[in-house]
């Protein structure tokens, strides 16, 4: 049995859909307010489900912390502070994903939901290895000049 195939859309047919801004939407923020609140009930939630998270969370308030702590230069902070929002903010995105794929085929086993999943546990991994090396190269060697001058 051959499987019926949609046609692509044409940039005619999209016009439409951009005209009615949303209509599609359960429901759209109707202020910036509500936005925040939506966008921080989503990062509870993954703090309270993904153990993962609370993990990275945990690690990135302790190289935030130190870097301040060993008086790192304002672009080093900086440094650590965008590869820690990079992984956050990744581990958010791999909740949204593997949301969306338990959505969509519920408790049934599909080849595609698992590369989806797999695919985004994957950059959460990326990133974090990234994250373990800009940390090891910015904070270990003050921190073992440190720990050295008072032996
Ligand atoms: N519906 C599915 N079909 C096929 N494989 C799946 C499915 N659901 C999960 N898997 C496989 O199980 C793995 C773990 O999925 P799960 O949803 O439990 O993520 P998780 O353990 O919470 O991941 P993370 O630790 O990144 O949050 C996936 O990476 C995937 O390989």
């Amino acid at each position: 049995m051959s499987q019926q195939v949609s046609p692509p859309p044409t940039p005619n047919s999209l016009a439409p859909l951009i005209t009615r801004e949303r209509e599609l939407s359960w429901k759209v923020a109707s202020n910036l307010f509500i936005s925040f609140k939506y966008a921080w009930a989503g990062i509870t939630y993954s703090f309270y489900t993904q153990r993962n998270f609370r993990i990275h969370l945990s690690f990135c308030a302790l190289a935030i912390g130190l870097s301040i702590f060993l008086h790192l230069q304002g672009v080093e902070i900086a440094v650590i502070a965008i590869t820690c929002g990079l992984v956050l903010a990744l581990e958010l995105l791999n909740t949204a994903i593997e949301s969306l794929v338990d959505l969509t085929v519920k408790q049934s086993y599909h080849e595609l939901a698992k590369i989806a999943k797999d695919c985004a546990a994957g950059a959460v991994l990326v990133s974090a290895f990234v994250a373990v090396v800009v940390g090891a190269t910015l904070l270990l060697p003050p921190l073992v000049i440190l720990i050295m001058s008072n032996f």
